[in-house]
């Protein structure tokens, strides 16, 4: 039964006190009395768990119960809810899930690694034990797409979803982007190190640029979606490192913008999940979402296409996604984590990524020499791709000159039987990028 009118507060444990930590402390502490009214109760933050204690955090946590055993917090008579803030799939995440959700304490946590891996055991636990398992941040950071997916959606079929779920290769992209469009061009690595100051990156920020990140988060988003269990291990991964300046360029000049995009499609041949960059056309929304916003497309049956857009990274977003769960909690609405009982949930295979129609940008750095165009058409011609445009830049260059392709639609094992035919060329000076265009 909903519990509006709840008045003893909700005595909280907050484990991990970093960018998010923090930015939900000041937020509990910046909007405590419109919280209570709207929760039915106070939230209190009542003891407080992370690796250091005496790190300066920039935020008074003097009132707060410092507890150096995060484990006795599960079975603690005085503690209503747990908010796990540290992240990692496993280690100390994982075991305090498991114990909390085991002695039926409710959790919150930001923690899409953990969730992807581990989230259908979770989800497990919690309907055994009939508590609460939330986890808004965890995709798309302060963008309320769980419960958009879990509540707002859920009367509808729905065919695909997709969207950008990395604020920091959201960041790097659009950055780099601006900056060559400025005639000041950025590197990759300063633009980086700038996302992790402003507290948008992982610990290890490989997670980011090479789509692991987006990727944990898609897992989630395509089993809310589809009602199916979560397959991590079935998401093709392809992050931004690969990504130059002159792809920027080419896209620019070609009318598209480069973006990280995670993609998931189920259909009768299986469950297709992907996250790489695409060309994203300038007159389709995800074109025009810059810096650390995040973004995610649902089409459904009935609805037609939701678009969910708004920070998704960094300590307020985060912030107000992690208490608006903890306002879900006290108001004791909640039910199953993954948008219906686990044993609903139904497997599904992979998809063949091969049999995918759609147009691709592929870029070569090649010799310039005599017949190299014509050695890369006739593997595009052999491999039964159809070109809609070429372009070469650069003359006479020692390091070679850049060539870019733009298909026609077709079956996306083409563009792959085209590259292995070139495979071992001599004319090709480095690995061809290709890139998707989203159509
Ligand atoms: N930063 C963001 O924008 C953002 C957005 C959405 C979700 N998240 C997720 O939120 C979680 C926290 O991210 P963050 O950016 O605040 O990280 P952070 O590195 O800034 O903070 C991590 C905190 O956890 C503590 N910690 C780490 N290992 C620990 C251990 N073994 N025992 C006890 N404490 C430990 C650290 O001391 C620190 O206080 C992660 O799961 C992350 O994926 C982050
Ligand atoms: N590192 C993540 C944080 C939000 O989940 C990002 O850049 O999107
Ligand atoms: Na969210």
């Amino acid at each position: 039964m909903t519990n509006l009118h709840r008045h003893a507060p909700l005595r909280v444990a907050l484990v991990g006190l970093g960018t998010v930590g923090g930015g939900v402390i000041r937020l509990l502490q910046t909007n405590a009395a419109l919280i209570a009214r709207r929760a039915g109760c106070p939230i209190q933050i009542v003891a407080i768990s992370a690796r250091d204690r005496n790190k300066d955090r920039g935020v008074d946590l003097s009132p707060y119960e410092w507890v150096d055993d995060m484990t006795t917090l599960a079975t603690r008579d005085d503690i209503d809810v747990v908010v796990e803030l540290i992240g990692g799939a496993d280690g100390p995440a994982l075991t305090l899930a498991r114990q909390c959700l085991s002695a039926g304490k409710p959790f919150v946590t930001a923690n899409k690694a953990m969730l992807a891996h581990h989230g259908l055991d979770l989800a497990a636990l919690a309907e055994k034990a009939g508590v609460a398992l939330k986890y808004e941040a965890a995709v798309a950071g302060g963008i309320p797409v769980i419960k958009g997916m879990r509540e707002g959606a859920a009367a509808n079929e729905i065919s695909r979803v997709y969207g950008i779920l990395n604020g920091t290769c959201n960041y790097i992209l659009t950055t780099m982007e601006k900056a060559k469009e400025s005639g000041n061009p950025r590197g990759f690595d300063e633009v980086l190190k700038e996302a992790q100051e402003l507290g948008y990156a992982e610990a290890d920020p490989s997670f980011d640029i090479d789509g692991v990140d987006a990727a944990h988060k898609l897992t989630i988003l395509a089993s809310l979606a589809f009602g199916t269990e979560l397959d991590f291990d079935a998401v093709a991964i392809t992050g931004i490192r690969h990504v130059i300046a002159a792809d920027i360029a080419e896209a620019a000049a070609l009318g598209y913008r480069i973006r990280l995009v995670g993609m998931a499609e189920n259909g009768p041949d299986g469950l297709f999940q992907r996250v790489h960059p695409m060309l994203v056309p300038l007159d389709h929304p995800l074109a025009h979402v810059d810096g650390s916003l995040n973004a995610v497309v649902a089409e459904g049956n009935f609805v037609g296409r939701l678009f969910f857009q708004g920070r998704g990274a960094g300590d307020g977003p985060t912030a107000s996604a992690v208490v608006a769960d903890l306002i879900d909690v006290a108001r004791d609405e909640y039910g199953d984590a993954l948008a219906m009982p686990v044993a609903a949930l139904a497997q599904q295979k992979p998809a063949d990524a091969g049999k995918r129609v759609g147009r691709a940008y592929l870029r070569f750095k090649v010799q310039d020499r005599p017949g190299v165009l014509a050695e890369i058409a006739a593997a595009t011609r052999d491999a039964g791709v159809s070109i809609e445009s070429m372009i070469q830049r650069g003359a006479n260059q020692a390091d070679g000159v850049l060539v870019a392709i733009v298909t026609h639609a077709g079956e996306e094992r083409c563009v792959r039987e085209t590259l292995e035919r070139l495979a071992g060329s001599d004319s090709l000076l480095q690995t061809p990028m290709v890139i998707h265009i989203l159509d």
